[in-house]
């Protein structure tokens, strides 16, 4: 395995038992990486987080903010403290709102004792196709092209790294620095639907395209067997590249 992340499984359930009713069927919790997105967060709250850490559970928490600096800066003040690895802001909000949004994570977290967490700018969402960027976003420029310049200005706002499709990855990696993380959903596996999702690659393809981490939701949780499906894809995601 190189340095890449493990694959993360997006907890996307309505409530905390279902949640731990799942992660729990695994049998060692302890190597997983989740993400509590807002559905998960907004029902549970910090608490939901608590009980997968007690599980051993790495926990990118997704809730993609986007307001005004002074807002952001002072949500991410609180998300600081909970001691999660990844979190996610809009890149669309802006650098001065990126830049509040990591100071208010090293805040947080340095107030708590915890490490801090990795902020992730949400690039083009890949449910976004390049029709829809033209037409409802007005947005000229193509898609590839926004979202290597959206991780620009992640990277020059102190941001640690961005999400976006796996396709996107090969055209902007070369233009940032190393270490900067590219996180992707949008994984299906060739028999998946893509249900509401536009951009989506495999696993082993995000891993050809320079992926650091992949994120898979229904192919697993909705999947008849989570566990075996869940060992499939990091079959895919970690097995070597032959160039
Ligand atoms: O931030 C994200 O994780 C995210 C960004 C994005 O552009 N597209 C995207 O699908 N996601 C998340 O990734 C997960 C994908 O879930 P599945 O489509 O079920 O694999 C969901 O939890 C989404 O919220």
């Amino acid at each position: 395995m190189s340095a890449n992340l493990p694959v993360i499984i997006a907890l996307d359930f309505p409530d905390a038992s279902t949640t731990l009713n799942f992660v729990r069927q695994f049998p060692h919790p302890e190597n997983l990486f989740c993400k509590v997105g807002m559905e998960l967060y907004y029902r549970e709250g910090p608490a939901i987080v608590r009980d997968l850490k007690d599980l051993g559970v790495q926990i990118f928490l997704d809730l993609k903010l986007h307001d005004i600096p002074n807002t952001v800066g002072s949500a991410a003040r609180i998300i600081g403290q909970l001691g999660v690895t990844l979190t996610t802001v809009h890149a669309l909000g802006g650098s001065k709102m990126m830049a509040a949004a990591k100071q208010g994570i090293l805040d947080g977290a340095a107030a708590a004792g915890v490490a801090p967490a990795k902020v992730l700018a949400i690039t083009q969402l890949t449910s976004t196709s390049p029709a829809a960027l033209r037409d409802e976003q007005q947005i000229a420029t193509p898609l590839p092209e926004s979202v290597t310049h959206l991780a620009q200005l992640a990277a020059q706002s102190g941001l640690d790294g961005v999400v976006s499709s796996a396709a996107e990855v090969a055209a902007m990696k070369p233009q940032l620095s190393a270490g900067f993380k590219f996180i992707t959903p949008g994984i299906r596996l060739k028999q998946n639907q893509t249900d509401d999702q536009v951009r989506v690659m495999t696993p082993d393809a995000a891993r050809r395209a320079g992926s650091s981490g992949i994120v898979v939701g229904r192919p697993i949780t909705q999947a008849a067997d989570p566990v075996a499906a869940y060992e499939e894809i990091k079959r895919l995601w970690e097995e070597p590249v032959h160039e």
